[in-house]
């Protein structure tokens, strides 16, 4: 049977579709965990690069077991030549997610390994040559980034810095130097935040690619593709814009309740799981505090109180939430970050995520190909050109 009358699920709304062992999220308890740890406890107590290694490896690193990871992440850290001449070609109109969609794409076709691991290669599943790759992206992913962006600014990229973490390396790649550590703390908040969440629209997609055996770039590149739109990464973006259009505190409750009239999509508020609260924006909400008190002006101030009113007034109004994105916005535009700059934020990591559900697929794979409700035309006779009115 390849259409079928039972009941459509639109949007795969409520459909368990495979097993996954990454994370769980509980909309009942608002809770999320990463391989059995409450993301709060991951996002305030360690750094981001010990829940990518979690993410990856299912166990906390011990303390050599970092040391190890974060010496690979810095070896392997280092765009081509060849690359770097590709973003420095990149339009100046282009989004940055479609500039980093390919970058990632130009990256998987240099690279002799890319195709390890899928079912491309005659060795077939290799979950330690798709760990190989997943690293590469992770420590490459934020040069991509940090080239575009002052190729924009019209600046010479700044190379990786190997005595730097991760974090902290990719501010100097943008600007040249190091924050207060509450800003990289903030930023590497938002990196554990930001890392899985389960089948969520881009994550599902990388798994769809993954499935058919496609290779890990393919997967990753098609995820980015998914991420950039505004009702799931995109929004992050949409609400520091949504913040600069409503302007200032006095105005956030009426701009708020014409938007609800006119029946205008609010972006960083809903949620396809969560229905009463994102797990995940407590904590960030503290970060963008955070990023309000060190950076200390009127108009960060003034953001902050357009949020709290513009987050009132839509939970009382409607009973819809704010998510991860909403506070994700503001506190990204107070570390520096251009708006078009924070969906590749969310992708620097969320590539952990993708990448742990691309080798959970490939490792029990079964191609991902649902069902349809035809509602076409009934089959009818094929008429020869010639007799076409
Ligand atoms: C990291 C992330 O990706 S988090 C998601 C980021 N995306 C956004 O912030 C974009 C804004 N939010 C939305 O568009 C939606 O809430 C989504 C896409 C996230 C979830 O959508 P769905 O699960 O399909 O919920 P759906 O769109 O059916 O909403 C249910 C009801 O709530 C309303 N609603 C949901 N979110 C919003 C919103 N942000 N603004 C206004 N109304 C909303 C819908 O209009 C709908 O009302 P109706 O039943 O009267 O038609
Ligand atoms: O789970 C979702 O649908 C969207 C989301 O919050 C995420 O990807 O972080």
């Amino acid at each position: 049977m390849t259409d079928t009358n039972e009941e459509v699920r639109y949007g795969l709304a409520g459909v368990l579709a495979d097993d996954t062992a990454v994370s769980k999220v509980v909309p009942e308890t608002n809770s999320l965990t990463y391989r059995g740890y409450a993301v709060q406890d991951l996002a305030t107590q360690g750094r981001f690069e010990e829940t990518a290694y979690l993410i990856w490896n299912g166990e906390l690193p011990t303390k050599t077991q970092l040391e190890a990871f974060e010496a690979e992440e810095r070896a392997a850290r280092g765009l081509s030549p060849a690359l770097r001449g590709v973003i420095e070609r990149y339009s100046a109109h282009a989004h940055p997610m479609d500039t980093l969609r390919t970058s990632v794409s130009f990256a998987g076709q240099e690279d002799a390994e890319a195709n390890l691991g899928s079912g491309m290669s005659e060795a077939g599943f290799d979950a330690e040559a798709l760990q190989r790759l997943s690293l590469r992206l992770f420590a490459n992913i934020p040069e991509m980034i940090a080239a575009d962006y002052r190729h924009r600014e019209g600046k010479p990229a700044i190379a990786p810095d190997a005595s730097l973490p991760w974090s902290e390396n990719f501010f100097h790649m943008c600007f040249g130097e190091v924050p207060a550590p509450q800003v990289v703390e903030a930023f590497d908040v938002s990196m554990t935040l930001y890392a899985e969440h389960s089948f969520n629209a881009s994550t599902f997609t990388a798994r769809v690619i993954a499935s058919t055996t496609s290779d890990l770039y393919s997967a990753v590149t098609g995820a980015i593709g998914a991420l950039k739109g505004p009702l799931h990464g995109g929004a992050n973006e949409a609400v520091m814009d949504m913040l600069k259009e409503v302007g200032s505190p006095d105005r956030a409750r009426d701009w708020m309740l014409t938007a609800l009239r006119e029946k205008r999509k609010i972006m960083g508020f809903g949620h396809r799981v969560y229905r009463s609260g994102d797990s995940r924006v407590p904590t960030m909400t503290d970060a963008f505090k955070r990023m309000v008190d060190v950076t200390d002006t009127e108009e960060a101030r003034t953001y902050w109180e357009m949020s709290r009113i513009l987050d009132d007034t839509m939970v009382s109004e409607k009973g819809i939430y704010p998510n991860l994105d909403f506070p994700a916005g503001p506190a990204y535009y107070l570390m520096g970050f251009p708006i078009p700059m924070f969906t590749p934020l969310f992708v620097m990591a969320r590539i952990t995520g993708w990448t742990a559900h691309i080798v959970e697929q490939l490792g029990h794979n079964k191609l991902i190909r649902p069902l349809s409700h035809y509602t076409g035309s009934a089959q009818r006779a094929y008429v020869p050109m010639g007799d076409r009115g």
